[in-house]
């Protein structure tokens, strides 16, 4: 089976305020590429479903907002006519129908006949490796099996797009960065455009080939996951992707100065910068051959790594990794030297 070519989606000054006054997103733009994955990853309330719903119908966009497929308007259509698939986190099965009937169900309601239906979504169930399960109930079968049953569900039907919110997010650690990798190959054997809807910065990191981190309603930051996740836009995304360290100084002449030393960067001089960097942009080194300089605090032995907690002047806190053989001693002072290009100057 082959879906479809995807389609590219633009969202253009796409606001919505919904009938109580809750301004659930300020007008944005977005364009989805063809085939990508495109990941929608931000804190709860923050208007991620939302969006996926305006995408895919379900929602109208506020006055002066349209939707594009491919460049033709489908604003005024409604789900049905959009040719999307959906996966939720509360997999939307009808659980007294058989896995079989259930796959087959989006193809029912597009009229076709039910031999043909029954094959196609044979296919599609021996594609996610569980054709097996074709004549089970859905009340007999696990959480797993029901997403990869949704998923099936959603695809049969040879969409243009697939949206998915938070399809994981009711399944345990260990089946859900399973069932991740098996979606992450999925999506990219069928160059199938998706929208993936998560609150789970891994989730986000793995899946994406872009991210789009969403605040209030409005977009903080659109970019691959190394993009993403090595140069943050601001504060926000920096703490919605993980650990990051913080340095406040200034920029002048092409060197960040701050009290710990001196770091070059690239960019204009600013008078007031803050530059942030993940524990493993950094190397630890004898103080002499290094810019930055700072008194080992702490050391962590982790077995293949150490993780180095590092105090400056004015109460600075980094926290490094180094080598398991590095030899560290608390009080000790260390030498610094950021990846130049995993930093980031906000
Ligand atoms: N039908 C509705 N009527 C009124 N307000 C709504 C409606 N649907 C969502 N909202 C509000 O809009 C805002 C955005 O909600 P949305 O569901 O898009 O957020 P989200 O980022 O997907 O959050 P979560 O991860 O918790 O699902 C929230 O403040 C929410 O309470």
């Amino acid at each position: 089976m082959t879906a479809a070519s995807g389609a590219a989606i633009t969202v253009s000054g796409c606001g919505k305020t919904f009938a109580d006054g809750t301004r659930a997103l300020t007008p944005l733009d977005l364009k989805v590429r063809a085939g990508e994955t495109l990941v929608l990853l931000g804190p709860s309330g923050c208007g991620k479903t939302t969006l996926l719903r305006l995408i895919a119908g379900l929602e109208t966009p506020d006055a002066g907002g349209r939707i594009l497929f491919d460049g033709v308007d489908v604003t005024a259509l409604p789900i049905e006519k959009r040719n999307v698939g959906m996966v939720f986190q509360s997999y939307a099965l009808f659980p007294n129908m058989s896995v079989v009937d259930n796959v087959a169900y989006g193809l029912r309601v597009r009229g076709v006949g039910p031999a043909e239906r029954r094959a196609q979504a044979a296919g599609v169930l021996e594609m996610m490796r569980i054709g097996q399960l074709s004549e089970r109930r859905i009340d007999q079968l696990s959480g797993g099996q029901r997403q990869r049953v949704a998923l099936a569900r959603a695809l049969a039907v040879r969409p243009r797009a697939i949206l998915l919110d938070e399809p994981l997010t009711a399944l345990d650690a260990a089946l859900r960065e399973h069932l991740r990798g098996e979606i992450d190959a999925l999506l990219r054997r069928l160059a199938i455009t998706a929208v993936y809807v998560t609150h789970d910065q891994a989730e986000a990191l793995a899946l994406g080939d872009r991210i789009v981190v969403m605040r209030n309603g409005a977009i903080a930051q659109v970019g691959t996951p190394r993009e993403v996740y090595f140069q943050p836009a601001d504060d926000f995304v920096a703490d919605f992707v993980g650990i990051t360290n913080r340095l406040d100084g200034a920029v002048k002449g092409g060197r960040f100065a701050t009290e710990a030393g001196i770091v070059p960067v690239a960019g204009p001089d600013r008078p007031v910068a803050r530059l942030l960097f993940r524990p493993e942009a950094a190397r630890l080194c004898p103080p002499p051959e290094a810019g930055l300089v700072f008194e080992v605090r702490q050391v962590e032995f982790q077995g293949a790594r150490q993780r180095v907690i590092l105090a400056g002047t004015g109460g600075v806190r980094i926290v490094a990794e180094a080598p398991a053989d590095m030899l560290l001693a608390p009080g000790a002072a260390v030498g610094l030297i950021l990846d130049p290009a995993r930093i980031a100057l906000v």
